[in-house]
C-alpha cells in the first residue's frame, strides 16, 4: 500500500483501510455481516456507557452537551485520516450515532427520574 499524508516533519503514516477483493455479491455480504457481528457489541458497549452518563448528569438539559460532541467528531475525524478512511463518511456516522445516543441517554434519564432509587 502507498504512504498517504506525507508532510514534512510528520509521521509516516499508512493506511490500514483494506479490503479483500472479492470475487461474488455473496462474498461481499459475507465480509459485511462478518464486519456487522464486530461492530454490534461495540456499539452496544458505547450505549451502556451512554446509558450510564445519565446518572451523572444534574439536568434533562445537561444530555446534550454541544461541545462534547464537537470533540467526538474532532477525534474520529483524526482517527479516520490516521488509517487512510473518508474524514467527513466517519463524522456523519459519528453524528447519526450521538444523535441516537442523546435519545438512549434522555430515556435513561427519564427512567432515572421517575424511579430515582432504582439506578
Ligand atoms: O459525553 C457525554 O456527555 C455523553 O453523554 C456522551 C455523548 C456521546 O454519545 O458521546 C452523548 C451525548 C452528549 O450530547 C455528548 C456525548
Amino acid at each position: 500500500m502507498e504512504d498517504v499524508g506525507m508532510s514534512e516533519g510528520s509521521p509516516q503514516i499508512r493506511p490500514v483501510v483494506a479490503s479483500r477483493p472479492c470475487a461474488t455479491m455473496d462474498e461481499v455480504r459475507a465480509e459485511i455481516d462478518r464486519l456487522d457481528r464486530l461492530l454490534v457489541p461495540l456499539i452496544a458497549e458505547r450505549l451502556a456507557y451512554v446509558a450510564q452518563a445519565a446518572r451523572h448528569k444534574p439536568t434533562r438539559a445537561d444530555v446534550v452537551v454541544p461541545w462534547r460532541i464537537e470533540e467526538v467528531v474532532a477525534k474520529v475525524r483524526e482517527c479516520a485520516m490516521a488509517i487512510g478512511a473518508d474524514a467527513d463518511t466517519i463524522e456523519q456516522i459519528w453524528r447519526s450515532l450521538m444523535a441516537i445516543s442523546i435519545d438512549w441517554e434522555a430515556w435513561h434519564f427519564d427512567r432515572r427520574e421517575a424511579r430515582p432509587s432504582g439506578r
